[in-house]
């Protein structure tokens, strides 16, 4: 498949003090010498915090499960194979909605020590987590419902000036899988009214809050005023960013793909959410999703795929 050129990756790492990185109760945390931090849960690999120049950038619902009972509400999830409810009469036909990534426990591979290629790691200003998930460590119900020998790979790397956030999906069976991916990341900011979100250009977007229509994004930039529920796809500009009071807050960059979701459940549907909390929530947090989620991606066996975001907090 044709991919988006890759965006530049964050600045490399010099010398100086290390970052730390610990794990304790199912998740694992990083820090850097300036005091910006990850937290990833094994469950579901789901980015849960992430701090930089002091402030937080990711929202977590109060009532957020964080004990493996459920998929979190808030933080990063990750969206395989299927996005929404999965189509009828698709290998993912019997998955839950937006897959089984989100609710597996993934594995902690490790901090990794050397160049990555895309991203300088394991220096003073940057770490790499890996997490990774494979048939293995699914449930039975969901290697029933899907089942294909792969490995999904995915790659935290905190930056001074960035997190980037890479998903690896490797066809390791002998039949060609098809899978949507998408990293639903629960932003936090301090205002909804106050947000617009640009760089969506004139991109075509599915409405799923106006009975699935088709739309084109006709203003440059997307402000939100009530329960918005849309799917960008094919978006030519690589960032998508967000602002708040008119300044620069956030810059998405997608890297290897060129979907992206944009969802906030407004009032109504946050008070139909047992798990999102508290109500008025949805007035602090905003979903701008990066994913493959138009059609299928196709896997010859052997085959792999790279996608995933890198995302800058301005101060
Ligand atoms: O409640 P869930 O399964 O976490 O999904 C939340 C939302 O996720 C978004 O990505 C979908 O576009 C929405 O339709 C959906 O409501």
């Amino acid at each position: 498949m044709d991919r988006p050129k890759k965006p530049s990756a964050i600045s490399p790492s010099g010398t100086g003090p290390q970052p730390s990185v610990h794990s304790e109760q199912g998740r694992v945390i990083a820090s850097l010498p300036t005091g910006d931090s990850v937290e990833v849960l094994l469950y579901g690999a789901t980015v849960i915090s992430w701090k930089a120049n002091g402030r937080e950038n990711i929202w977590v619902s109060d009532a957020a499960k964080l004990d493996g009972s459920k998929p979190v509400r808030g933080g990063v999830p990750i969206v395989f194979p299927c996005f929404g409810p999965p189509p009828k009469n698709h290998a993912t036909s019997a998955l839950p909605q937006h897959g089984f990534a989100r609710n597996s426990t993934w594995v902690y591979l490790g901090k990794s020590s050397s160049e990555s290629g895309k991203l300088a790691s394991g220096g003073d200003d940057s770490v790499k987590l890996d997490f990774g998930l494979t048939s293995s460590e699914l449930s039975e119900d969901a290697k029933k419902a899907w089942g294909y020998d792969f490995s999904l790979v995915y790659s935290v790397t905190l930056a001074r000036d960035g997190l980037q956030t890479m998903l690896n999906v490797q066809n390791k069976g002998d039949k060609a899988l098809e899978f949507q991916m998408l990293l639903h990341t629960y932003f936090r900011i301090d205002d909804i009214s106050k947000v617009a979100i640009n760089g969506l250009g004139s991109a075509t977007y599915i409405d799923k809050v106006l009975n699935a229509t088709e739309h084109q994004q006709s203003t440059p930039s997307l402000q939100i005023t009530g329960e918005v529920d849309r799917v960008y796809a094919a978006i030519k500009q690589d960032t998508t960013s967000i602002t708040q009071d008119g300044k620069p807050r956030l810059d998405v960059t997608r890297d290897g793909i060129s979907d992206s979701v944009v969802w906030n459940p407004w009032i109504e549907k946050a008070k139909s959410m047992g798990d999102f909390e508290p109500k008025d929530g949805y007035k602090k947090m905003i979903c701008v999703e990066v994913g493959a989620v138009d059609g299928w991606t196709k896997l010859e066996a052997g085959e792999t795929f790279e996608g995933g975001m890198i995302v800058k907090s301005h101060a």
